[in-house]
């Protein structure tokens, strides 16, 4: 991403130049859950699972699906979040399975999310706000009534629930990863409610 800016000066045509890389690893971070899942990893699989379909649900049913939101701002935000959050969150699992961590890398895998959550965040809300209008004028992914099964649904007001359950489930991530920083950081005992 730092060599495309460099070198072509814009953010634009930055999604279509890392799109199969993004895609790849967004997806391959199914198996994140299915570690909690079958307990190689000692996860919350509740904390997981909606870290991961989030993401999911923005590389494939929003900025895949809808290329006149792909040179959003909102897009690099984000891709800079998830970047440099994974850039070091594997690098703390790495270091950590060869007993050598530097405290560097422990301090940053439980630091950085301060910033890099919210910021995260906004650039994907940013990013499905775009889209809306587009989602609205082309009824893209929804199905109209009559119909022989009967159903009806509307993506645009799926967008809309979408933005609006992060109300409730980003302050659950963000306080987790607190309360994660306070035990790994400072040694605090912590019980968690999911485990
Ligand atoms: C259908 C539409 C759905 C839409 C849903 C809409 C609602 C969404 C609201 C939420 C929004 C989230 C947005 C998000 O995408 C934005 C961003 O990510 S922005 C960038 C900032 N993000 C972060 O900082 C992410 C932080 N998250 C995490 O670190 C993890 O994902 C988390 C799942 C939170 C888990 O963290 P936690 O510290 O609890 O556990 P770990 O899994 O890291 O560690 C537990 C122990 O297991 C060891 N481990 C885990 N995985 C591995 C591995 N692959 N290899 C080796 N070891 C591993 C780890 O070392 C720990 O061991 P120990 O306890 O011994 O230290």
């Amino acid at each position: 991403m730092v060599r495309f800016y460099m070198e072509k000066g814009t953010h634009k045509g930055l999604y279509k130049s890392i799109q199969k890389t993004l895609k790849v690893f967004q997806t391959f971070a199914l198996l994140e859950v299915v570690h909690c899942l079958i307990g190689i990893v000692p996860t919350s699989v509740l904390v997981a699972g909606v870290q991961v379909s989030s993401r999911i649900f923005m590389v494939w049913f929003v900025t895949h699906s809808i290329k006149p939101i792909q040179n959003e701002e909102s897009v690099v935000l984000f891709l800079v979040a998830w970047t440099v959050t994974e850039i070091t969150r594997y690098s703390f699992y790495t270091f950590s399975l060869l007993d050598h961590l530097p405290y560097f890398i422990k301090w940053a895998r439980y630091n950085f999310f301060i910033i890099l959550y919210p910021v995260g965040v906004a650039g994907e809300l940013l990013t499905i706000h775009a889209a809306l209008p587009y989602v609205k004028k082309t009824g893209m992914f929804s199905i109209r009534l009559p119909n022989k099964y009967n159903v009806s649904f509307d993506y645009y007001y799926f967008l809309l629930i979408t933005m609006a359950s992060y109300i409730p489930l980003f302050p659950q991530l963000y306080f987790h990863m607190l309360r994660q920083r306070r035990k790994v950081l400072h040694g605090e005992v912590i019980v968690e409610k999911d485990d």
